[in-house]
């Protein structure tokens, strides 16, 4: 039997290699599985799946006609049959786990049709290997040379109800906010791991308990959602700073249209809280990818424990896995994953901002729509900064250090399938405003810069180590090309102050490099400036600090005498507003400021 047909299969998926090592928000991509044996030599003439690749995207067809727009669903990209487990690996998993050395949690996601290839693809088996045995691998293998420390937890979801699999008790897991909103878990185990073995053990035969933890191939009676979270912790050697970070893989169950079966009530039941899920799920990562402010994380349990992997601070993936051989519910299943992938989003980005939250499931979106709803020039300039600057701090990780390593380490990770992946090094700057991000390409020892406002890649020729002013971009006319479609002047002005506003919370604390090797790096590299005290992104992506309130408060200080930081972003946002200069005494007097600070 053909492979189903693959335009543009010949082609390496490089293309969505770069875009999604420098990807933010949610890549929603495809898998076909592969046939089975009773599949091969089967009736011909039933349709199967077509996939049409370009650079950017994929777009998946129901049969081999299906060539018009009507029956093909866009997606970020699609593996065919014939790209293994491995490969999915490479390409979508590998560049998270990069992040989970920085301190940014990750999350994959598999959902699909009954038999579509979802345990296969997240669990695998002890022989063959799937997702979250090839992660775990590679990060116990770093850690253990970084001395980290792993755990991993385990747990279902059935009928709305959060379960641990490697401690199983009669209570569910709770999930509680804490007052600084932050998810909390309860009632969920977490195991060390120190080994690959350990994992399997814990992973295919619960020894922790004696009940096993993969799903048996004739358990048909209960359909449930199941997650793995691997936990990494490690203390950043420069810095003596703690990091923590998580990993979270899910294979949902089947999705089933419960209208079209003709199930028992409780099924029915069974079936609509699987849906609910998933389309929960869906909300989710169709608002992150249009930038929404609201997430709305509460529809399910699921989304709720998903939560701080699946954020506008996190990254990840989910990879909808699709039957080689449509039926009904693979229409449902592309509906839902291509109405909220990135590569429909990516043009709302300004836009979504100043519309409601509108995510509700089958509301649907056309390029002609998406391309006339522009931001109205009477938006509230602080709607704005506010909403870039969340994308923005998104980009930025807490320490270059780890990511350092991974640039050392290069060429010598190696996974539980003992063959060696070259960790594509790459290194990011943030230019001017951060509406653009220069990376450094260490494998092709050239530089290039993601504009966030045409979204796209402009490559610079120029090898790494060419000295590139930060702040005079304007005379830089290969690096960021003018779009008619980026944002007016002035809010990229704005984004330049809350750049600054940022910068002024501790400019006296910007590291310096200590010794040789880095000395010249630093010298000839812009960088964004450090800050001494650790900071990270909360769920909510705001900037927290972390340390003593002493700590804490000198870090927020602005270092000038008597003026706190916010009086001096409403002093910056004044002068931004009106270019006109303090001409005496009296204009500060008029901020605010006592005679006291002024003089
Ligand atoms: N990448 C693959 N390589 C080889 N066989 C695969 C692959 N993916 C899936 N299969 C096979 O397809 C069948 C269905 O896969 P799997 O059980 O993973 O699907 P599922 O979506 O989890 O099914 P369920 O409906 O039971 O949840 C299995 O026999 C599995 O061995």
């Amino acid at each position: 039997m053909d492979s189903p047909s693959v335009a543009g299969g010949s082609m390496d998926s490089s293309a969505s290699m770069l875009s999604n090592q420098l990807r933010k928000g949610v890549r929603v991509v495809g898998k076909i599985r592969p046939f089975l044996d009773s599949e091969i030599g089967g009736p011909s003439g039933r349709d199967q799946i077509s996939v049409t690749r370009s650079d950017e995207h994929a777009l998946v067809g129901l049969g081999e006609q299906s060539t018009s727009r009507k029956d093909s669903y866009k997606l970020d990209w699609c593996y065919n049959q014939d790209e293994d487990i491995d490969h999915v690996y490479r390409v979508e998993v590998k560049p998270l786990i990069e992040g989970l050395f920085c301190g940014r949690n990750a999350c994959v996601v598999a959902y699909g049709t009954r038999g579509s290839g979802k345990s296969q693809l997240i669990q695998g088996s002890e022989e063959n290997p799937g997702l979250a045995m090839m992660a775990i691998g590679e990060i116990l293998a770093i850690a253990n040379e970084m001395r980290g420390f792993v755990t991993v937890s385990s747990y279902e979801v059935s009928q709305d109800h959060i379960y641990d699999i490697l401690e199983p008790k009669e209570q569910e897991v709770l999930i509680l906010e804490d007052a600084a909103r932050k998810i909390q878990v309860r009632g969920l185990s977490q195991v060390p791991v120190n080994s690959i073995s350990d994992f399997k053990k814990l992973y295919f035969h619960g020894c922790n308990t004696g009940k096993a933890c993969q799903k048996l191939p004739d358990d048909t009676t209960t359909r449930n959602h199941r997650g793995l979270i691997i936990y990494l912790s490690l203390v950043d050697n420069e810095s003596n700073k703690s990091l923590v970070g998580k990993i979270g893989f899910v294979s949902l169950a089947d999705y089933e249209d419960v209208k079209q079966k003709g199930n028992v009530k409780s099924q029915l039941a069974e079936s609509s809280k699987i849906n609910k899920s998933l389309y929960a799920l869906s909300n989710i990562v169709y608002a992150l990818n249009a930038g929404e402010n609201f997430i709305p994380y509460r529809e399910s349990k699921l989304t709720r424990m998903l939560q701080d992997c699946l954020c506008k601070t996190s990254t990840a993936v989910v990879i909808t896995c699709l039957n080689p051989f449509p039926c009904q519910d693979t229409v449902s299943i592309l509906n839902l994953a291509s109405r909220s992938c990135q590569v429909a989003n990516q043009h709302r980005h300004y836009s979504a901002k100043v519309t409601k939250s509108g995510s509700r499931f089958g509301q649907s979106f056309t390029p002609s729509t998406v391309a006339i709803r522009k931001m109205p020039m009477s938006v509230k300039k602080n709607e704005f900064a506010k909403c870039t600057s969340i994308e923005k701090k998104g980009y930025t990780t807490p320490s270059t250090t780890n990511r350092r390593w991974f640039e050392k380490l290069g060429s010598s990770v190696k996974t539980p399938g003992s063959r060696m992946y070259r960790s594509t090094g790459y290194k990011e700057n943030v230019i001017s405003s951060t509406l653009s991000v220069r990376y450094d390409d260490f494998d092709t020892n050239k530089q290039f810069i993601i504009d966030d406002t045409i979204g796209k890649t402009v490559f610079d020729e120029r090898p790494t180590a060419v000295a590139i002013d930060s702040t005079n971009v304007e005379n830089q006319p290969l690096l960021v090309k003018e779009n008619p479609s980026s944002p007016p002047l002035s809010e990229r002005l704005r984004e330049i102050s809350n750049s600054l506003k940022l910068l002024s919370t501790k400019t006296n604390s910007i590291q310096t490099p200590k010794s040789g090797e880095y000395l010249k790096k630093e010298t000839t590299e812009p960088k964004t400036p450090g800050v001494s005290f650790p900071m990270r992104l909360d769920n909510e992506s705001k900037f927290e600090y972390i340390g003593t309130p002493r700590e804490v408060f000198e870090t927020r200080s602005t270092g000038l005498k008597g003026i706190g930081e916010k009086r001096a972003a409403y002093i910056l946002e004044l002068r931004e507003e009106s270019h006109e200069p303090f001409k005496n005494m009296e204009d500060l007097r008029e901020l605010g400021l006592s005679r006291k600070q002024v003089t």
